[in-house]
């Protein structure tokens, strides 16, 4: 596997064992049936629990089961995972990051007790719910909305997410709504039940991008909960917004993994495929091609593996996460290109992964921010002039 600046040789001895977990994992589970699965548009459910047992939801946690490894060793599984597919890995980041994330971070110690060893084993799943149909890149304008009920003990919640990974599956979804029983309506997060009355989950078909990944819409009709799932802890956007960062800081390494895994599907194909009395790979062109991926990717690597040392450190800013999901995503979005160009006819098929990932990674460069709220992003950062407006 491609590790061309030796970045592996300083890895610890327990991040060499989860990556090696991780990348078994996907070659025995995933890749046999990750392409029929993408073709059917269907999630490989009966994986949720072995990727539960094998501690890939959040390992990076403290307490409540988690193991608390490191941050690298969290970014090399997400890594590991979406060189299998990104929606196997899109699993990992909502369970983890999206859900476990802020209950750990700021739910009541019956909140992390009932819910994060259950998510942290696979045994519940959970969704993130954020987006709504007319607010996507600005979740702050969102309508879904919280009142106080009759007796005051609780709230009844009224309003519509889309695009939600995994909401028709979902046991629980992390609702972020406005409270409007409190002065200036801020933002907090509801744990919702997905049985409660009044709640729908609907699956959104006809993708063509992240197949192997179930998305739906969570409507919430008057829906009571009680006054004990609301998250006590943040309130803001604050909340969401913390919990993108710990999801983009994975997909800034589980980018690269998709990227590597074209990259070996090219070179191999480089070598065996033969055209004019030789192997392709002898043509400079195509060399070409795969130094530049190769150039890319380890670039790539180095980002994410900076990312890990700040994060450990306490130092990362959400601005350095911009930073690596959109270089990352970009990178592995154009360099899947190639690598499906130089599979010729044999590449546009899901007998290889590279026009799989090429898909994926349209949705990859959209959520999560998109590319270009990421720019913006940045380039806030460095001018220290908003221009979203
Ligand atoms: C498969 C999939 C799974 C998802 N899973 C989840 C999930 O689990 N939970 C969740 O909450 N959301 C999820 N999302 C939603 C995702 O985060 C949004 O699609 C994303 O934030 C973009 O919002 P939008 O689609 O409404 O696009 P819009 O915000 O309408 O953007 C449309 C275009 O306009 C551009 N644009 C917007 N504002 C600006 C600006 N100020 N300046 C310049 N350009 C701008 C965007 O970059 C984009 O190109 C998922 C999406 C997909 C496709």
């Amino acid at each position: 596997m491609l590790d061309f600046v030796q970045l592996e040789a300083d890895l610890g001895q327990e991040e060499r064992l989860i990556r090696e977990t991780a990348r078994e994992f996907v070659a025995d589970h995933v890749r046999p049936d990750i392409g029929e699965h993408f073709e059917n548009g269907t999630f490989p459910t009966e994986l949720i629990q072995t990727m539960g047992e094998l501690g890939f939801y959040a390992p990076n946690l403290e307490g409540y089961g988690s193991p608390n490894v490191s941050e690298t060793a969290y970014g090399l599984v997400m890594q590991e995972l979406e060189a299998g597919d990104s929606g196997i890995r899109s699993m990992a980041s909502v369970q983890g990051a999206l859900v476990m994330y802020p209950i750990h971070a700021y739910g009541s110690e019956a909140q992390k007790e009932e819910w994060l060893p259950a998510l942290g084993e696979g045994e519940a799943v959970g969704c993130f719910g954020l987006t709504e149909p007319e607010h996507g890149s600005n979740p702050s304008a969102m309508e879904t909305h919280a009142e106080r009920d009759a007796t005051g003990d609780g709230y009844v919640l009224s309003g519509s997410k889309t695009w939600i990974t995994n909401a028709p599956i979902a046991d629980v979804a992390v609702v972020w709504a406005r409270d409007r029983s409190a002065t200036d309506d801020p933002v907090r997060g509801f744990l919702v039940e997905t049985d409660r009355d009044g709640v729908t989950t609907p699956e959104i078909d006809g993708k063509l991008s992240m197949r192997a990944s179930i998305t739906g819409e969570i409507g919430l009709n008057d829906v009571s909960v009680p006054e004990e799932n609301v998250l006590p802890g943040v309130s803001g956007m604050k909340g969401p917004l913390s919990c993108l960062t710990q999801a983009r800081y994975g997909i800034a390494w589980g980018a690269v993994g998709a990227a590597r895994d074209c990259f070996e599907e090219a070179r191999e194909y480089a070598t065996e495929r033969e055209q004019f009395g030789g192997p392709i790979g002898r043509f400079q062109l195509q060399q070409g091609k795969l130094a530049e991926m190769a150039t890319q990717i380890t670039l790539g690597q180095l980002l994410a593996y900076r990312l890990a040392d700040l994060k450990e450190r306490g130092e990362l800013r959400p601005q350095h996460v911009s930073m690596a999901k959109r270089n990352n995503v970009r990178m592995a979005r154009e360099q899947s290109r190639v690598a499906r160009e130089m599979l010729g006819g044999n590449g546009i098929t899901t007998d290889y992964s590279p026009m799989r990932h090429l898909a994926n990674l349209e949705t990859v460069y959209t959520y999560e921010g998109t590319h270009d709220i990421h720019t913006l992003i940045l380039g806030e950062d460095l001018t220290g002039l908003q221009a979203y407006q």
